[in-house]
């Protein structure tokens, strides 16, 4: 049984496949945070900017096998449009999607046509078969990944800073400006401190690179 918030077709805003069109599946449910407002003050990711509790959501559901699930996403992609330049993309996401994901969706999903790709926290090991990882480590949290395609690190976080996580082999080292949690749109979003603290440490540490949520810019899910 995966309990899913909602699934929806977008662009992929972050990272480096942004502004590639992608099917999201958000599960519900995190490890680092409720998802209660009155709980946001003592959870170990107290930032997060994301609805991720129940099912209700467009598309969401409990869905009771894998394959019931991939067909659920398969049905968001467009018609059987796919060719080697555009294999369908699903992106897992959550809350935390190594809570529920199994080798049986892995399998299902690959069956359906899709590359997946997913957004965890790093404190689950990645399953064999995610052909696009992108790890985003959070606060005190244990990060167990030590090998991804993204780290993509919310800056600035006093306990988990970019020094702490160099020893993660990743193709893509990315610095994304904490954002205020209950702003949807990026009206005024990029002209904090956090941005201009994030852009400073990219330029001192060429290492890694800025990345914005751009799906906020264009008001897009
Ligand atoms: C909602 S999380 C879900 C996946 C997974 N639990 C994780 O944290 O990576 C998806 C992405 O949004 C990022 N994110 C969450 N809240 C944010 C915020 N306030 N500002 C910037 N990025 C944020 C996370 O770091 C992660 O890269
Ligand atoms: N467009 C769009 N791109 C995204 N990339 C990562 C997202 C996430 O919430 O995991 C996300 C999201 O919610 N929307
Ligand atoms: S780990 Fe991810 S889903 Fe969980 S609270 Fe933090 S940002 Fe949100
Ligand atoms: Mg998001």
């Amino acid at each position: 049984m995966y309990s899913v918030k909602e699934i929806f077709y977008t662009l992929q805003g972050e990272g480096a496949n942004v502004g590639r069109p992608a099917v999201f599946c958000r599960f519900s449910g995190c490890n680092l945070w409720s998802g209660r407002e009155q709980d946001r003050a003592t959870a170990i990711c107290n930032f997060c900017d994301t609805d991720f509790r129940g099912t209700d959501g467009e598309g969401g559901g409990k869905f009771t096998t894998a394959d019931e699930l991939a067909s659920a996403v398969r049905a968001r992609w467009p018609s059987e449009y796919s060719d080697n330049q555009s294999k369908p993309l699903v992106v897992c996401t959550g809350g935390e999607p190594l809570l529920q994901m199994d080798k049986a969706l892995i399998d299902s999903l690959h069956n359906a046509g899709f590359e997946i790709a997913i957004e965890t926290n790093g404190t689950k090991p990645i399953p064999d078969g995610i052909d696009w990882s992108v790890v985003s480590p959070k606060g005190t949290a244990e990060v167990v990944v030590t090998e991804c395609d993204e780290l993509k690190l919310v800056y600035p976080q006093p306990e988990a800073m970019p020094e702490q996580f160099e020893h993660i082999r990743a193709s893509h080292y990315y610095l994304s400006p904490m954002a205020d949690p209950h702003r949807e749109s990026a009206d005024l979003l990029y002209r904090d401190c956090g941005t201009q603290q994030a852009i400073q440490y990219c330029l001192d540490h060429p290492r890694w690179r800025l990345n914005l949520q751009t799906h906020k810019v264009i008001n897009i899910p």
